[in-house]
């Protein structure tokens, strides 16, 4: 941890809205007026565009920002790969999907000296990256700040810490996360993570489908659940660093590396739409019953990548934020199910109203396609006697990656130490009550 970094991250300004046209210039002047692309860019800046979506994509759903930088991104030597370390892609083809309840307890310590980037871990995922299509559930554990730039052609990264907060030096300026919230850093943007305390764990949702947009408010009306002027976007902030810095580049599944002769974060203006952001899961307006039954989760729908097909989503990011129970004879619990979709969840801080014990902050736990899960034996027996007086359920904050398609696993986490072997116990012994 560096003093400096925890200084730097404090009072941090930022540009708040979702998905809005902002702009930045961290030197005044830097940012042409009226144009994208005059003949010369002002103060001698080079002119680039970076998009997000395809160009011809409806102006709803169009992302792209202009980067106004020292040099240009094309100024770079070749690629070399470099090794993969425990990153995984899509197409998941190295295990058999699973049908098992699975439950993991938090990855194990980092060795000495492990950045974000080396400690990420791919869990697994479906889709395949190179079809922009599904997904990949990553966890890191972390010890040692970045000093190399990453960027990630495959998808954007909605980065959840659970331990240890985050400088993110982005080439749109910094953002500060601490477990609780979250950034997300868009296909391609290349950024570098700072450690602010001593370890640094977490989970990582990588996207590669369509962008993360706002859910569709429908009935609930024009505000509610995550509002977007919440969302905060960085001021522009560069660094001007000539000599040797290795960037690494994610593309199709593999890392590539180059070491470029200046910093690519260089960015000194910046206007768009294609933006890094954070969001402070706390500000979630949580929708719930005020009458009698448990309503289905995607209420607590934070952001959501739309697939081919309205209504089913590619990914749904949804929080189990503190909230009030006051359902009327109401088992209020997570009820017992099997879902089409496929639910990969976390926890950040506390318990999570379903389980007693065993899904840990860190930890994770995977219902795939169909598989029947629930209240754990003890959570059902307590929920089934419990009166139903109002009660706040203050003492967790879990999360949950849903997704259309199945989640293949990765051979690591199929095979790893910190794989819950008995997983299934939970529900063992439900007892017969059905006496006719
Ligand atoms: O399985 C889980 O705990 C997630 C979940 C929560 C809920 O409130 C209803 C359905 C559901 O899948
Ligand atoms: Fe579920």
């Amino acid at each position: 941890m560096s003093g400096d970094a925890r200084k730097t991250a404090e009072g941090l300004t930022y540009l708040s809205g979702f998905g809005n046209e902002h702009s930045s210039e961290a030197v005044p002047g830097a940012l042409p007026e009226g144009r994208n692309s005059p003949q010369r860019a002002p103060l001698g800046l080079y002119a680039e565009q970076l998009s997000g979506t395809a160009f011809t994509e409806p102006r709803a759903h169009n992302r792209r920002s202009w980067l106004y930088r020292i040099r240009p991104s094309a100024a770079h030597p070749a690629f070399t790969r470099t090794d993969n370390g425990a990153i995984r892609t899509a197409p998941f083809t190295d295990s058999v999907p699973d049908p098992n309840r699975l439950r993991w307890d938090p990855l194990p310590e980092p060795a000495p000296g492990t950045d974000f980037l080396a400690g990420l871990w791919t869990l697994g995922g479906n889709g395949d990256a190179t079809q922009r299509t599904g997904m990949a559930v990553h966890l890191y554990h972390a010890n040692s700040s970045m000093d190399r730039v990453f960027s990630d052609a495959d998808g954007e990264l909605l980065i959840v810490p659970e331990r240890g907060g985050l400088l993110l030096r982005t080439e749109f300026g910094l953002l500060h996360v601490e477990p609780a919230q979250v950034a997300l850093i868009p296909r391609g943007v290349r950024f570098r993570v700072e450690l602010l305390d001593e370890v640094a764990r977490g989970y990582v949702c990588e996207n590669y489908g369509a962008p993360f947009q706002l859910p569709d408010l429908g009935p609930i009306g024009a505000n509610g659940l995550a509002n977007a002027r919440d969302f905060m976007a960085p001021v522009a902030a560069y660094e001007d660093v000539e000599g040797p810095v290795e960037v690494v580049n994610k593309f199709c599944g593999n890392l590539w590396t180059a070491t470029y002769d200046h910093t690519p974060l260089d960015v000194v203006a910046w206007h768009g739409n294609h933006v890094p952001y954070t969001y402070d899961l706390r500000r979630f307006n949580v929708i719930g019953t005020i009458s009698y039954d448990h309503p289905d989760p995607s209420i607590f729908t934070v952001l959501t990548s739309p697939s081919d097909t309205p209504g089913l989503a590619g990914v749904d990011f949804v929080v189990f934020a503190p909230r009030w129970l006051v359902g009327e004879d109401t088992f209020r619990p997570p009820y017992f199910h099997r879902n089409v979709m496929s639910e990969y969840m976390g926890l950040i801080e506390g318990a999570y109203d379903a389980k007693a014990e065993g899904f840990v902050p860190g930890g994770g736990s995977l219902h795939n396609m169909m598989s029947a899960h629930g209240p754990d034996r003890e959570t059902f027996d307590r929920a089934s006697a419990a009166e139903l007086r109002p009660q706040k359920i203050d003492d967790g904050l879990a999360f949950m990656f849903e997704t259309r398609w199945p989640v293949t696993l990765t051979p690591q986490a199929a095979g790893a130490d910190h794989l819950q072997r008995r997983y299934d116990d939970v529900w063992q012994g439900m007892e017969r009550h059905f006496r006719p």
